[in-house]
């Protein structure tokens, strides 16, 4: 169980990247437990100066319109666009994804993004919470095993712009996950589903940035 004091988490092998997930609001503790069980060394990001040692960041699912203003609140976003434009791999689930697609439609007035990932992103596509659902995905990135994905209330992405890829499509052709250089994000929540495939595929990434910087 992680504690909303803990501030680091997961591995203490110095060896294992650094990972942060923003801890404002939404399923943190559930990335957070998932990152340490795969041997990162996890930082709760709630504070500008959380944002400086990162090799990476998850954003949680959650609500994105909350998230939103906390961060800005918080004084986190700002130091987060900053190191997300200089490359920082960055993993969003669902809310997270919201985050971090560079458009967004049905968002409520004023909402913001941190930006990054070449999308077009619809909240709420499915519709409301009782309209959650699971499916099993196709994720030819992971592997021949699909990936068995659970949608709350999650966004779809209507545009994939040209910097981004598709991972992930519905049967009806809809995207659900996209990658684009360091940043992934999906619709769904591997965190909640004990695949850890996808938080795998993206700390390859952490540590391919450390290395390439060493
Ligand atoms: N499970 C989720 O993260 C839901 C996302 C939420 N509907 C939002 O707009 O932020």
């Amino acid at each position: 169980m992680v504690s909303l004091r803990d501030e680091s988490l997961g591995a203490t092998d110095a060896a294992g990247p650094t990972v942060g997930v923003l801890a404002l609001q939404g399923d943190f503790r559930e990335h957070a437990r998932v990152l340490g069980e795969l041997g990162a060394r996890v930082v709760l990001v709630r504070r500008p100066e959380d944002v400086e040692g990162i090799d990476g960041l998850v954003i949680p699912g959650g609500e994105s319109t909350v998230m939103d203003k906390l961060s800005r609140a918080f004084g986190v976003a700002e130091p987060l666009k900053r190191r997300i434009a200089e490359g920082l791999p960055v993993y969003g689930t669902c809310a997270g994804l919201i985050m971090i697609a560079d458009t967004l439609l049905d968002t409520i007035e004023g909402q913001r993004n941190l930006g990054g990932l070449d999308v077009v992103v619809r909240r709420n596509a499915f519709g409301s919470q009782n309209q959650s659902f699971e499916t099993d995905l196709d994720v030819p990135a992971l592997g021949e095993r699909p990936v068995h994905a659970v949608f709350i209330r999650g966004p779809v992405v209507e545009a994939v712009g040209e910097r981004a890829t598709p991972l992930a499509t519905l049967a009806d052709g809809r995207v659900v996950a996209v990658e684009q250089g360091n940043l992934v994000g999906t619709s769904f929540h591997p965190e909640i589903q004990g695949d850890h495939r996808f938080h795998e595929y993206f700390l390859a990434k952490v540590r391919a940035a450390v290395t390439a910087a060493a």
